[in-house]
């Protein structure tokens, strides 16, 4: 005789069952896979799991068994658990925003035609921001259109530098960034208040670079550059995950011991998977007013020393792509808010810095030296 339990009643006391974490009915949420009853009253549910190794798995399970229990002609009760696919799971999570699907970072897309430079380095102090701004104005005088993420969570100066002193604009969801020397900009020092420091950690500061990318309306931009914190913090994991063709720049002194910092910044791509585009030594040397001999303020070499390391350990080849001199005019331009590279182009660090953005977006993105997320077996 079979059993006088149904998939209707069963269904029904799936609905009483709950997400432990979501609050919400596990047949609302696509959880349940299949009912089978059979003859002997013996009913298997399937249960997707929204990840694997879901810690509620057990409560889920409990919950279920002793739901199905209590329908009537039941006599046992069978859990098989499965994991959702990113497509279910994705389903689920624009179901529970309300029917609004996540939002995408555009240069994340493999058709995007922007290409990404996260700038990076070991220490702090040593030029990162005033290379970024200074290699972003270069672009744009170059034609292009670009776009600068200040990622420095901690030291964000990149609007100061640029002279970016308006606040984003926010549209519905959209915010639209601040444009300074035709350069968009976006930077956490908009986000807070006067010049607090911003004590966000792990997952917050990975919201915040997620929220720079996908709700800030970038448009169509040619080349995009992050101002990372300096070191080999979240951030930079952040931005490996966020943008995986994201290319880094390694900035560094000459000195040796800025140079071994630098190198280690840049050996994590080792495990990110992400490509170098080069080391870019700032404050390389001095050229005293009135001309004479240039001066290794800093010591000489730490730019080549960082390339070469770099291209031993990942295998590649890594690049020095300019060497920057010491130049007052750079700083003050930073204080200002008008890049060197636009108030004075034919000065020596103008120069360098203009060529470093010629060769840096000259070059088509291709699969040449790009270390592919693949490691051998049992690793
Ligand atoms: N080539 C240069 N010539 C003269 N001054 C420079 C040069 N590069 C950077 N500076 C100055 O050095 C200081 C540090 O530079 P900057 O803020 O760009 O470094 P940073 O590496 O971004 O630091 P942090 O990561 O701590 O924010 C600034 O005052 C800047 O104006």
């Amino acid at each position: 005789m079979s059993s006088t339990a149904t998939t209707e009643q069963v269904h029904k006391a799936l609905a009483t069952v709950q997400d432990p974490e979501i609050h919400r009915p596990i047949t609302d949420l696509g959880m349940v896979k299949s009912i089978d009853i059979a003859d002997d009253g013996t009913v298997s549910v399937g249960i997707y799991l929204t990840v694997a190794g879901c810690p509620m798995k057990g409560r889920i399970e409990k919950d279920v068994t002793a739901a199905v229990t209590k329908v009537a002609g039941v006599t046992s009760v069978r859990v098989e658990l499965d994991v959702m696919s990113d497509e279910q799971r994705k389903e689920l999570q624009t179901k529970l925003r309300g029917g609004q699907a996540e939002k995408e970072i555009p240069f994340a897309k493999p058709n995007s035609l922007t290409k990404v430079f996260a700038v990076a380095s070991g220490k702090g102090g040593v030029g990162k921001s005033s290379v970024t701004v200074n290699l972003a104005a270069a672009l744009a005088a170059q034609g292009h259109k670009v776009g600068v993420v200040d990622a420095d969570i901690y030291g964000h100066s990149v609007p100061r530098m640029l002279g970016a002193s308006d606040f984003p604009t926010k549209v519905e969801d959209m915010i639209l960034p601040p444009t300074a020397h035709g350069i968009k900009v976006i930077s956490v020092g908009m986000f807070t208040q006067g010049n607090q420091p911003v004590v966000w950690r792990g997952p917050m500061l990975h919201r915040a670079l997620q929220q720079f990318l996908a709700d800030v309306f970038w448009g169509d931009l040619d080349v995009l550059l992050m101002d990372l914190p300096p070191g080999t913090g979240d951030i930079a994991i952040s931005t490996a995950q966020l943008l995986p063709t994201a290319e880094l720049l390694i900035v560094t002194t000459p000195q040796m011991a800025a140079a071994e910092v630098a190198e280690r910044a840049g050996a994590i791509t080792a495990q990110t998977h992400q490509r170098i585009a080069g080391v870019i030594e700032n404050m390389s040397y001095f050229v005293p007013p009135g001309g004479g001999e240039p001066l290794h303020l800093f010591g000489e070499g730490g730019g080549q020393t960082v390339a070469d390391a770099l291209t031993k350990t990942l295998g590649t080849t890594i690049p020095l792509l300019g060497q920057v001199p010491l130049d007052t005019r750079l700083r003050e331009g930073g204080d200002e808010g008008t890049p060197l590279v636009l108030s004075d182009p034919d000065t020596d660090a103008s120069k360098v810095i203009s060529g470093i953005a010629e060769s840096l977006v000259g070059k088509p993105r291709g699969l040449a030296g790009m270390q592919l997320g693949i490691s051998p077996a049992g690793r």
